[in-house]
């Protein structure tokens, strides 16, 4: 039979570098009786979309994203109604999406799922004119995306680090919402807009939300006294976040959210936007390679 046409798309300054030694790990593992392949870099922002786009005119049934929840995010929306399949090396710091899909950080394992063609369909968010798989957020998350991006520094120490030099002075702001058609005012924390549960390294902001279930969770983290902060974090780590008194969880197919608006993340990635923004699930919409059942026994890998 003919062989599956892959490309991979690298992002190279993803993480903290592993991807650097992708290529001979590619050769070595990838099973060339299945596929061949071809591999392409990314040399600035949005560039993984165009080059997906690119693969699809040529024809490649799978497209593989190596690199952050960013990296992924952009591939995917070069992939989003077609029928080619996306696959993920995870080399990124947080990998939100690999841990949600239970991907295996070491390079040599995420090339053998890819190996075994597994996919299933997934939705997709659409927020005015992107999209994204994970979690979209506005409030403090997005802030520290915004600050991450500033520093010029990745990997999950200099993440923490952010984290902790913003949250003493981080102000709750208040939001207006309207979800499914109905108006809603809150003083929050922080709002997320999730498809998938986690942010990455098991910080599970929406723990009940389901990739393919044709819904969007949204999880409004209210305002809290500073004493209630380590009971948070240990619940954001413990999936429990939905049953402490400050939040409030919803299951909705879509949101407006009203201007102004300061900054705004898509899995990890700030964006600001001037006007109202939309925000709708889109059931069914991506093809993606996720491990058999068998090889989710490999979770004690993370
Ligand atoms: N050659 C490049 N030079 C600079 N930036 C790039 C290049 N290629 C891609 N980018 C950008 O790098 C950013 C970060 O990528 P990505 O999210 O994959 O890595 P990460 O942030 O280390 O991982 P994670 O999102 O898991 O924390 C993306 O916004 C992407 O657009």
């Amino acid at each position: 039979p003919p062989k599956k046409k892959v490309c991979f798309i690298v992002n190279p300054i993803s993480g903290t570098g592993k991807n650097k030694k992708i290529k001979p790990l590619i050769k070595k593992h990838l099973d060339r009786k299945q596929f061949e392949y071809k591999i392409f870099y990314t040399d600035r922002p949005k560039h993984a979309t165009e080059l997906a786009q690119k693969a699809l005119e040529k024809k490649f049934e799978v497209v593989v994203a190596v690199g952050g929840d960013g990296t992924i995010n952009e591939v995917a929306q070069g992939l989003i109604g077609s029928p080619a399949a996306l696959g993920i090396i995870p080399t990124g710091s947080g990998n939100g999406l690999a841990r949600h899909f239970k991907i295996p950080s070491d390079p040599k394992l995420a090339i053998e799922i890819i190996n075994e063609n597994h996919d299933q369909w997934i939705d997709t968010v659409k927020i005015n004119q992107e999209s994204y798989i994970g979690v979209a957020g506005i409030g403090f998350d997005a802030e520290v995306s915004h600050a991450f991006s500033e520093l010029g520094k990745r990997g999950f120490s200099s993440y923490i680090k952010v984290v902790l030099s913003e949250l003493p002075n981080y102000q709750p702001q208040a939001y207006e919402l309207v979800i499914d058609g109905k108006p809603l005012v809150e003083k929050a924390f922080l709002i997320c807009f999730a498809n998938s549960k986690q942010y990455g390294n098991n910080a599970f902001i929406a723990p009940h939300a389901e990739i393919d279930d044709g819904y969007l969770d949204v999880i409004i983290l209210k305002e809290f006294p500073k004493h209630a902060t380590p009971k948070l974090v240990h619940d954001l780590f413990n999936r429990q976040i939905e049953d402490s008194k400050y939040t409030i969880a919803l299951k909705c197919q879509e949101v407006i959210i009203k201007k102004p608006l300061h900054y705004l993340h898509l899995d990890g990635e700030p964006m600001q936007f001037n006007e109202d923004v939309y925000i709708r699930i889109l059931p069914s919409s991506l093809k993606i390679l996720t491990p058999t059942e068998k090889e989710k026994w490999s979770d004690f890998l993370f």
